[in-house]
């Protein structure tokens, strides 16, 4: 996969012509999931380099100063978008300046400087200064456009990265994975906690979140996968409020039937189902049943669930 970063006012030099799937892709959902289908289709049929125009930054983030939270890490959107067959990745850099130009430049700019043929966006899909740009502003007589139909949730909702993250936010993790097309996950490195997991009698893997969209705090069944083995088990995600110490939201999971020295390890929590949210405990006796009882809970569903047959994506 080639992967270039498109800097304002500087040009490349590249040989190959394209067609490409054009926005921010965060989640890569179903809806996305269809546009990248349609440009590799596409460019079975034209000869043209599969690739995907989007921008090193969420375009929010720079213009509102909205905070930078993802559904899923660039280096795994890469991955899914490799795997269903794009070959390249134009990555805007996406600045202040950058968010000023009019839809005629970004166009000029980015789109026909860069050999490209063909587009493929979705029908609300918007661009230029101020969101001012559309699908209609979009028709060029230097390139061919194609237009994707929206993907619709209950026959009625679109689908988007902003609704997938408001059911995260409210612990419907089901739903949320269901738009997603695969489970909600969160990539990590295996860090250190407070050590009291072992003192508790459960031991947890704390998982650095980095960037990632934090869903509702609370207990979770998951599957761990490490090492191309995948493990079932147990999550919180939230501040400890029996401790009362933490300044940020912490994501830990005891391993089921799991006693190995983990630290520094990658892994990929996915979260299954919710359970409960977080409890302030008057004891750590009150705290210590709940989690044998969170266990027994967790473990039963996992085993009864048809997601027993998890498979590695
Ligand atoms: C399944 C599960 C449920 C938990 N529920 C709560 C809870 O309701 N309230 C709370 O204060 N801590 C809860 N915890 C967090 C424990 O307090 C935590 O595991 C312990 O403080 C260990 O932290 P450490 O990994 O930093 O050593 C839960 C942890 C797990 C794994
Ligand atoms: N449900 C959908 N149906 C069809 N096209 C979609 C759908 N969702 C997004 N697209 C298109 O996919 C491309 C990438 O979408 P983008 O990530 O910019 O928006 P989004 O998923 O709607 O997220 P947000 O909630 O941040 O607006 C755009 O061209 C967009 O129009």
């Amino acid at each position: 996969m080639n992967t270039y970063l498109l800097k304002h006012n500087e040009k490349l030099l590249l040989k190959g012509k394209y067609v490409i799937g054009i926005g921010f892709f965060d989640g890569l959902h179903l809806g996305h999931q269809a546009l990248v289908k349609e440009t590799v289709k596409i460019s079975k049929e034209t000869n043209l380099i599969p690739a995907i125009m989007t921008f090193d930054h969420y375009p929010l983030s720079v213009i509102k100063g909205v905070s930078e939270t993802y559904l899923l890490s660039k280096k795994e959107r890469n991955f899914l978008l490799e795997k269903m067959g794009i070959e390249t990745i134009f990555e805007i850099e996406f600045t202040e300046v950058v968010s000023r130009l009019n839809p005629e430049d970004f166009i000029r700019e980015y789109i026909i400087a860069n050999q490209i043929k063909h587009v493929v966006a979705g029908y609300d899909f918007h661009f230029g200064y101020k969101n001012s740009g559309d699908i209609d502003t979009l028709k060029n007589d230097m390139f061919s456009l194609s237009i994707i139909a929206p993907v619709l949730y209950n026959q009625h909702q679109k689908i988007s990265s902003t609704l997938i993250r408001n059911l995260l936010k409210n612990g419907k993790i089901e739903e949320a994975s269901c738009l997603l097309g695969r489970p909600y996950s969160i990539r990590g490195k295996v860090i250190h906690g407070k050590h009291r997991g072992t003192v508790l009698g459960f031991p947890t893997a704390n998982i650095n979140i980095d960037k990632y969209l934090i869903p509702q705090r609370g207990v979770y069944g998951v599957v761990l996968e490490m090492d191309h083995k995948a493990y079932y088990g147990m999550a919180n995600i939230g501040v400890n409020p029996t401790f009362n110490d933490l300044l940020s939201d912490s994501l830990e999971v005891y391993i089921f039937d799991f006693d190995k020295n983990i630290y520094n390890k990658t892994v990929k929590v996915n979260f299954l189902f919710f359970t409960r949210p977080e409890i302030t405990f008057k004891s750590l006796d009150d705290l210590i049943k709940k989690m044998h009882q969170d266990k027994e809970e967790i473990s039963g569903k996992l085993k009864n669930s048809l997601t027993n047959t998890y498979k590695l994506l």
